[in-house]
């Protein structure tokens, strides 16, 4: 498989590293694991018995296993609590600096309470995965100084209720992500996986980063991890297959508007930073058309490495 961009690298595959080489190659560094998870009672338990049980025990690659609670209304924090991870609620970590909802809040929130050199986010809802997407994403970040971000990169089918793939996912990837990536960053189209939730990252950059607080995570700090660092900083790895919950299509409205978002906020003076933006949708309902409001949270969180009383590391980062 090659994916080459015009400065992002070509994708390696997570077999190119085993779980003991990378125990070996850590050499004094330590990993996090960040698992986001928001009313996810159903997968995230099993998710972080098996990663607890193959990279903690097993293996010593893995020092934190921690899942940020993002708001849960149901029995996520207490399940993955059993399971062995340290449990966070967003809103309960440095609560002097408020609370937001969204993914993004979730993980900029866990700078605070996780201490890794390197930083791994797994989405907490995946159904087909294996802790190869961990070892995966740790392979170019533990062997190569050079890599400050690793993309997972895989096949996502959408499967119908029997289980039956009907079509490859990733909506908002496509209709928004990639064509946003064309238009304005063009050096980054050779990214395979723009959304992905797996991804690995230097704290030393990751703190460096503003962050929006929804969606618009991933694809703000892919852009600003190239600008801070260089396109060839990020690193791409095959993880093979990967299946999770798929919103419905109207729930992923939002979810485009904090994309685009974060990139317009990146492209300069002429997109000032919207702090919020109304979302109209419409129901059919016996009296016509019926609006339906959303409104999307567009803040972002400045770099953690500015926020008072942040531990992180101070140094200068990429040069
Ligand atoms: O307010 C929230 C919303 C979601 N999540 C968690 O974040 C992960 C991904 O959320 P999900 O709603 O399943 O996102 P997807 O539809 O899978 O969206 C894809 O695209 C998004 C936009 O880039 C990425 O943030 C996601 O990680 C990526 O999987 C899951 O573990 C959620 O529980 C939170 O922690 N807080
Ligand atoms: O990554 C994406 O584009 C969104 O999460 C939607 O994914 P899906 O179409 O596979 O649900």
């Amino acid at each position: 498989m090659t994916a080459d961009g015009d400065g992002v690298a070509g994708v390696r595959h997570h077999a190119d590293w085993s779980v003991h080489g990378l125990a070996a190659a850590k050499a004094g560094r330590r990993v996090s694991v960040v698992l986001p998870a928001r009313d996810e009672e159903a997968t995230v338990g099993g998710i972080v018995a098996r990663l607890r049980a193959e990279l903690v025990e097993d293996v010593p690659l893995v020092d934190e296993l921690v899942v940020i609670d993002s708001d849960s209304s149901d029995a996520t924090a207490e399940v993955a609590r059993r399971a062995g991870a340290s449990v966070h609620a967003a809103a309960a970590i440095r609560p002097d600096l408020g609370a937001r909802r969204g993914k993004g809040e979730a993980l900029w929130k866990s700078q605070f309470v996780t201490t890794g050199d390197l930083v791994v986010f797994v989405d907490s809802d995946l159904v087909d995965w294996g802790p190869h997407f961990v070892t995966g994403l740790l392979g170019p970040l533990l062997t190569d100084p050079a890599t400050a971000l690793v993309k997972a990169v895989y096949d996502r089918p959408m499967l119908d209720p029997a289980g039956r793939e009907v079509e490859q996912g990733g909506r908002v990837t496509e209709l928004v992500a990639r064509p946003l990536l064309a238009l304005h960053h063009p050096g980054l189209a050779g990214i395979v996986q723009p959304l992905s939730g797996e991804w690995a990252i230097r704290r030393d950059v990751l703190e460096q980063l503003s962050v929006p607080v929804g969606y618009g995570v991933e694809i703000a700090a892919l852009v600003d991890t190239a600008t801070l660092c260089g396109p060839e900083a990020i690193a791409q790895v095959d993880l093979g297959r990967r299946t999770h919950r798929h919103h419905r299509h109207d729930t992923l409205g939002p979810m485009a508007v904090q994309v685009l978002a974060a990139v317009e906020a990146r492209l300069g003076a002429s997109h000032p930073r919207s702090t919020s933006a109304a979302l109209r949708q419409f129901d059919r309902t016996t009296t016509g058309f019926t609006p339906r409001e959303t409104t999307v949270d567009l803040t972002e969180r400045p770099p953690a490495v500015t926020v008072e009383g942040y531990a992180g590391c101070l140094e200068e980062v990429c040069g």
